[in-house]
């Protein structure tokens, strides 16, 4: 039989666990629609994933891959550090670098990250020390942020015909809005005792289940495993890694605007047990002033109920910082049917 230490145990006792998912016999992976930016049916295609799934994977991205590979390597030297060095771009509150916890009331997961936002207003970020060459990294990162905002608002724009509201730029002119409340993740999740999974006969949480609240995510990882989404009947989705590829996300607020056409997807991600996972996701969101609600040309057609209340993304923000990660923070907002209806 074999004995853990007791410190080792303790190690990882805080860190949540989800069974694994194997024994049922279908982890279907095939089934991601791969969206080709550059096909003229590209519009439609999104649509559908977006009702179906919430999430698509995009290719013929146009974003070059030494801008992708250059941050990555500077990431990788980055989390390489000592936890001393790492511990001085901290703590995340709620940007910066932040170990094991996430957000601020009581998440934790198999991840160390750096957090920054995109937000000229938001002052928090200037104090980040990011130990070495930091010009280069805030380069990287610029250069990398600026590279996948263009390619989410191509997205966006694709929506919007798709959808046929008017203007095209309707969402996507939030993103390329100087107040944009963006943010952006590097997450590396370390690799973790295999024989640790083998006894518990359970997953290591990476990141736990949640929805994204901003419009849409852009999510690039290197070539480990780890990223599930949830289907519609409640079942996990490993999303097969591809570092060629961004994978994208519909946020809360896509799916209010969408009046619930389209699904905020709920994903996790597991811990791998032998390669490290490094993630680098850009949260496209609106300025802090800008009200969310379905959109009026969307409703206009048909005779729909509006299942949401209009709120700023201020307001939801606040509120979504003060939820758990696994909550459903859009439950507040949706609009109570009146019984005499
Ligand atoms: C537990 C939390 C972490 C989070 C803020 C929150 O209170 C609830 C939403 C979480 C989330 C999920 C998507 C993104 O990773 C994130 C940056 C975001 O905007 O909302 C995180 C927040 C965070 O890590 O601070
Ligand atoms: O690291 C990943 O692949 C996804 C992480 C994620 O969903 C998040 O940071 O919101
Ligand atoms: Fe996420």
């Amino acid at each position: 039989m074999v004995v853990l230490s007791q410190p080792l145990v303790e190690k990882f006792s805080h860190i949540r666990t989800c069974k694994h998912n194997t024994s049922s016999g279908h982890v279907y992976t095939g089934i991601i629609p791969v969206i080709d930016l550059l096909d003229p049916e590209a519009n439609t295609l999104i649509i559908k994933a977006c009702q179906e799934f919430g999430f698509f994977k995009v290719v013929n991205h146009g974003v070059p891959i030494e801008i992708i590979t250059k941050l990555e390597s500077e990431a990788v030297k980055f989390f390489n550090l000592s936890q001393i060095e790492k511990d001085k771009a901290g703590p995340a509150n709620p940007f910066g670098y932040g170990s094991k916890r996430i957000g601020s009331n009581g998440d934790v997961g198999w991840v160390e990250y750096l957090l920054f936002t995109t937000n000229p207003e938001l002052a928090h970020q200037k104090s980040i020390t990011i130990p070495g060459n930091s010009l280069l990294f805030w380069a990287l990162v610029n250069e990398y942020i600026n590279a996948v905002r263009n390619m989410g608002c191509m997205v966006l724009e694709k929506i919007a015909e798709g959808l046929r509201v008017e203007p095209k730029n309707l969402l996507s002119r939030m993103l390329r809005d100087e107040k944009s409340d963006s943010c952006f993740r590097l997450n590396h999740y370390p690799p973790y005792p295999e024989l640790l999974q083998a006894l518990s006969g359970r997953n290591l949480i990476g990141f736990g289940e949640h929805t994204d609240p901003q419009v849409i995510s852009v999510v690039r990882s290197n070539n480990t495993s780890g990223l599930q989404i949830s289907l519609k009947d409640g079942t996990w989705l490993s999303v097969p890694p591809d570092p060629f590829s961004f994978f994208t996300n519909v946020g809360d607020s896509l799916q209010v605007m969408s009046n619930g056409r389209f699904r905020s997807v709920r994903h996790r991600v597991l811990a791998n047990s032998l390669k490290s996972r490094v993630s680098m996701i850009y949260f496209g969101g609106p300025p802090l002033s800008e009200k969310i609600a379905p959109l009026s040309c969307l409703m206009e057609e048909q005779d729909e109920r509006i299942l949401y209340n209009e709120f700023t993304w201020s307001e939801y923000k606040k509120s979504a910082y003060k939820t758990r990660l696994g909550d459903n923070r859009l439950s507040l907002f949706e609009k109570k049917t009146n019984p005499a209806q």
